[in-house]
């Protein structure tokens, strides 16, 4: 298992003779300690070759025609599914799970099968279980020893061992296979085989830069990092550049001004805010270096390199629908394994100036609550939230304002009917169909969200947004329009439960290019804020914050903004390492204040 080897990665020093090690990049050549050790390991290497197996002991490079046999009657290649376009590049004798096996080497897998004696008639059993291991999923491949306490070097050869991704369900986790065999010269063939063979996967990366927020969520990302993540970047050989943030921004400066080709992808240790200000400034810095003015409406270029996001915050939305689930490891192995996932992304522009780049944004109720949230950031996480949905709920008023959107071409979808989910074409649709026409509508909204990705969370496993994909070029634009509280409630509980969330008369959904809200009414903090005594913590109050502007949640980071916000789609944007899934295999959580 995985963890008791990172653990020995670790742990250097507090190893007991019986330990075993897995060597960084260890060459397999024999370890030259004087001509007694070479004759005692040559005479224990015989004698495990004797055990293993009495004739075949030489692993053997084949050529255009393998040889006939390795043993009496033992065939190569007899049992093993070795196609011609798979042919054999290695073949040999290794202690699989403590069986000794006959073991193949092809381009693409490693097959293994056990060494049965034979039958008195002379008869192999034909009921000889083979096994393989898809080399696509193997990340590393080390020597491995066994060493003495304090022991920094050499030490008795023991074998290889293949680090690889297994996967249950959406859930991705790392095994280890040992292939035993004491023979220096032939684990040193193997080994480079395997090397050439991993170091021929171009869309795994090398080199990274990793922002990891100290303060996200229970202040666990860095620890989280170092026990989790660097073992395994460690392992698969990959350089990683750590910039541990010290402020909000921090990432988003850096992010402009490094030298990025230095890096095979950038990787953010934290929850959504921090992602979401990682994923802007990549984005930011393409438009830069592509010479693009953000302060007009422009095309952007797609990011230069991929991002990776390990879940450390306390929602980690776009986590849970990138991979699925909430996993750090799951993540560093989509990250290692060179998965990709290309996912759109919204701009967000008002005044005609570019205010950031994100993933969803939500105003009214969704905005206020964490207008209200952030003034309370003293209380712990969970507490301050459900306070501010609380309260929230108590003083819920609607937003006058007006509303408008850009429907998806038919060619590519349309309005998705709230209850069926399925595409409709609304009567102004069919009589604007060819041509791209805004509609609007003037009224009063509890709650306005928009969002490029399906945003599964725990509350809501089938995500806020499920008509939505990661890469379907629209986001979905859900308004809830003016209802009672009782209703409103209603509608907030049915994202955790199987009911459909979209199926009451006050909430509609499209399928949009683009979309457009202007408040009507005179902004500003929400009334029940002014009638407490709020303590500002300066480190967390947001850029723009006065009396005026309109709070909009933006990827859970608060942007008070003072006119009509336009909202636009881009298709596949970034590109973010991780798979494509449907909704998540974890059970709802409720939340428990409403
Ligand atoms: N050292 C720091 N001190 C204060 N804030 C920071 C620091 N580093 C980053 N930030 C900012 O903290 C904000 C919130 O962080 P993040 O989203 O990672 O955690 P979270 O709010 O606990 O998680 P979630 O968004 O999933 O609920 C981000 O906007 C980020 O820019």
């Amino acid at each position: 298992m995985f963890e008791s080897t990172r653990k020995s990665v670790n742990v250097l020093s507090s190893r007991s003779e019986s330990q075993e090690e897995l060597n960084e990049m260890q060459p397999v050549f024999p370890v030259s300690s004087g001509n007694r050790d070479k004759k005692k390991k040559k005479k224990k290497q015989q004698q495990q070759h004797k055990r293993e197996n009495r004739s075949a002991s030489v692993p053997q490079i084949c050529t255009e025609e393998p040889p006939a046999t390795v043993s009496e009657g033992k065939r190569i290649g007899e049992k093993c599914t070795v196609t011609s376009t798979d042919e054999p590049i290695v073949r040999g004798i290794f202690q699989i799970e403590k069986k000794s096996c006959d073991v193949v080497l092809t381009a693409t897998r490693i097959i293994w099968t056990p060494i049965q004696p034979e039958t008195p008639t002379g008869q192999s059993d034909i009921h000889r279980q083979e096994q393989h291991l898809e080399l696509r999923e193997v990340f590393a491949v080390k020597v491995k020893r066994r060493r003495s306490i304090g022991q920094q070097t050499g030490g008795t050869l023991l074998g290889l061992t293949l680090f690889h991704c297994v996967r249950k369900g959406p859930k991705l986790k790392d095994r280890v296979t040992h292939l035993s065999n004491l023979s220096a010269d032939h684990c040193e063939i193997w080994f480079k085989h395997l090397k050439d063979i991993l170091n021929g996967y171009q869309d795994r990366p090398k080199a990274l830069k990793v922002f990891v927020n100290p303060t996200s969520h229970r202040k666990e990302a860095y620890q989280l990092y170092k026990d989790d993540v660097a073992p395994l970047f460690k392992l698969a050989d990959i350089k990683a550049d750590v910039t541990v943030t010290e402020r909000k921004g921090h990432a988003l400066s850096v992010l402009k001004e490094c030298k990025l080709d230095e890096y095979d992808g950038v990787v953010v240790v934290g929850g959504d805010g921090s992602v979401a200000e990682v994923a802007h400034g990549l984005l930011l810095r393409a438009q830069m270096d592509a010479g693009r003015d953000t302060d007009s409406i422009f095309t952007p270029v797609r990011a230069s390199l991929p991002l990776g996001v390990i879940p450390a915050g306390s929602t980690d939305i776009v986590a849970y629908s990138v991979h699925g689930i909430r996993h750090p490891v799951t993540a560093t192995m989509h990250i290692i394994m060179g998965h990709r996932q290309a996912v759109d992304v919204c701009s967000f522009s008002s005044l005609g100036r570019l205010v950031r780049f994100g993933f969803s944004g939500m105003f009214g109720f969704g905005g206020r609550t964490l207008a209200l949230a952030e003034k309370h950031r003293w209380m712990p996480p969970h507490q301050r939230r459900e306070f501010a949905v609380i309260k929230t709920l108590a003083n819920l008023k609607p937003e006058d304002c007006e509303l408008s959107f850009l429907p998806l071409k038919q060619a590519q979808g349309g309005a998705v009917h709230p209850t069926s989910g399925e595409t409709a074409r609304s009567v102004n649709e069919e009589a604007s169909e060819g041509s791209e026409a805004w509609q609007s509508v003037q009224g009063l909204f509890l709650n306005i969200s928009v969002m490029a990705i399906p945003c599964l969370c725990s509350m809501a496993p089938r995500g806020l947004a499920p008509n939505t994909r990661l890469d379907n070029g629209s986001m979905a634009l859900i308004s809830v329009g003016n209802t009672s509280r009782s209703e409103f409630i209603k509608h907030l509980k049915r994202y955790s439960s199987v009911k459909n969330q979209f199926s009451f008369s006050f909430v509609e959904t499209h399928s949009v290019q683009a979309v457009k809200v202007r408040p009507l009414s005179r902004g500003g903090w929400p009334d029940d804020a002014s009638e407490e005594n709020v303590e500002f913590d300066s480190k967390h109050t947001p850029i723009i914050s006065s009396e005026g502007n309109f709070p909009w949640n933006i990827d859970g980071d608060l942007l008070e903004l003072p006119s009509e916000l336009l909202v636009r789609v881009h298709p596949q944007l970034v590109m973010l390492f991780g798979a494509n899934v449907e909704e998540t295999e974890e059970a709802p959580v409720k939340c428990s204040c409403i």
